[in-house]
This record gives C-alpha cells, structure tokens and sequence, in this order.
C-alpha cells in the first residue's frame, strides 16, 4: 500500500522560528558581549504570530545560544511541541506580546546600570527622563523636551504579580515603552529586533547619564 509520508502539523511557522533563533542568539551574543547577561540572566524572544512567540529556554547562558536554546510558546505561556523549560520570566514577554500586537520582539537583561538604577529609583517608582537628545530614540518622542517615564515595579519571584502591576499602569492609560524591576534589570520591546534593541541601548545610556549627574552632584 503506498502511504503519504506524514505531514508535520506544527501551530507555527517552522522556517520563521529558524530565522528568529539566529536573530535572537546574534542579539543575545552581542548583548552578553556588553556585560548585560552576566550568569545566565536575562532572556529574549520574537512574536511568531498572533498566538506564539520564540523565547529562550531558562537558565542557558545567553551569549552561547544555538537552535537547541531557543523554543516556541504560546501566549499562555505554555510550551508548544516540546519537553524544554522556558525562562521563567516567560509571562512578561507574552504579556507584551497580548497588550501590544505590533510588538515583535522583546529584550530582558541585567546590566549593572540597569541595576544599581533600579535601586536607586525605585522609591520614586520610576526613572523621569527630561532634556535628553537620546529620549528621540524611543519611538513616538520626536523632541529632547519631551518626558519619559521608565517605570520600576517591585522584583518578585511572582510572576502573575508582576504581570498584574504592569497591566495596572497600562489599564491606568501611562505611557510603556519599558521598565525596570527593582534589583533586577530592565526590559525593553519593539516592532522588530533592530527597534527592540535601540530601545534598549537608549534606555541604558540615559540611565547611565542619570547616574553620572547623581555622582556628580553627590
Ligand atoms: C541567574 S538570573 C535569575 C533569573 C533571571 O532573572 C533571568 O533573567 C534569567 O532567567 P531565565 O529563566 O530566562 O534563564
Ligand atoms: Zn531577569
């Protein structure tokens, strides 16, 4: 009898979750290169389609990513077509990813600017960026005499907490292009890669400025 080979029927694109594998492992080498991954923090992912994003699978180290590395969930945080754990900061992207359907990729990462900044700022709930050149880089601020407002939201090993604090600011009507977690780090999102990661840079050089002006005066 002459049978059909059999059909793979994945929920997702197969090819698109390759290229995004080799986008996110590139970022993610070039972002540890920087010092912003120390010890296998931080994690990173891409919307695939309206249902399922590529993260990476907790605790790898994130500048020696491969295939293997990198998986598919779906935005309930599930695991699609596979036994790997994802980050266990998963429903923060997915979050994103639900709230905000023209984002296509989202970063998470620990430098130490990110890190001292959150806990310097975290009594005022959040890091207010006034006079910068580099706010332009946030899309949507056209100006340096724009405000930008990064928030910090309290670290918890919670994550429906978490999520539940950012859906708040959200639902509050505030502005989100990012934020940080206290004693934790930063994340930071965009249409794509390229987008993703200027926001990124951006919001690591104005926390660095912050920070200078604080020594400074200090
Ligand atoms: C060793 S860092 C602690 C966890 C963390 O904050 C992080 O960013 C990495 O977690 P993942 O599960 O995504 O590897
Ligand atoms: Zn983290």
């Amino acid at each position: 009898m002459n049978r059909s080979p059999a059909i793979e029927t994945l929920p997702y694109d197969k090819s698109l979750l390759a290229a995004h594998a080799q986008t996110i492992a590139d970022n993610a080498r070039e972002l540890a290169a920087l010092g912003w991954t120390p010890a296998t923090s931080s994690n990173f992912s891409m919307r695939l389609d309206d249902r399922h994003a590529a993260v990476t699978v907790s605790g790898r180290d994130k500048g020696r990513l491969g295939a293997d590395d990198i998986m598919v969930v779906d935005f309930d945080n599930r695991p699609v077509a596979t036994e790997a754990r994802p980050s266990a900061e998963t429903a923060l992207h997915t979050q994103i990813y639900r709230r905000f359907p023209t984002v296509g990729a989202v970063l998470h990462t620990h430098s130490r600017v990110q890190s001292v900044a959150s806990r310097l700022f975290a009594g005022a709930g959040k890091v207010r960026f006034e006079g910068w050149e580099l706010q332009k880089a946030i899309s949507g601020y056209s100006t340096h005499e724009s405000v930008l407002d990064l928030p910090v939201f309290p670290n918890t090993q919670d994550m429906a907490e978490l999520v539940a604090r950012i859906d708040a600011w959200l639902d509050a009507g505030k502005p989100l292009h990012g934020y940080l977690i206290d004693g934790h780090g930063i994340y930071a999102w965009g249409i794509d890669m390229a987008e993703a990661r200027r926001h990124l840079e951006a919001f690591e050089f104005l926390l660095n400025c912050e920070l200078d002006l604080r020594r400074l005066h200090a």
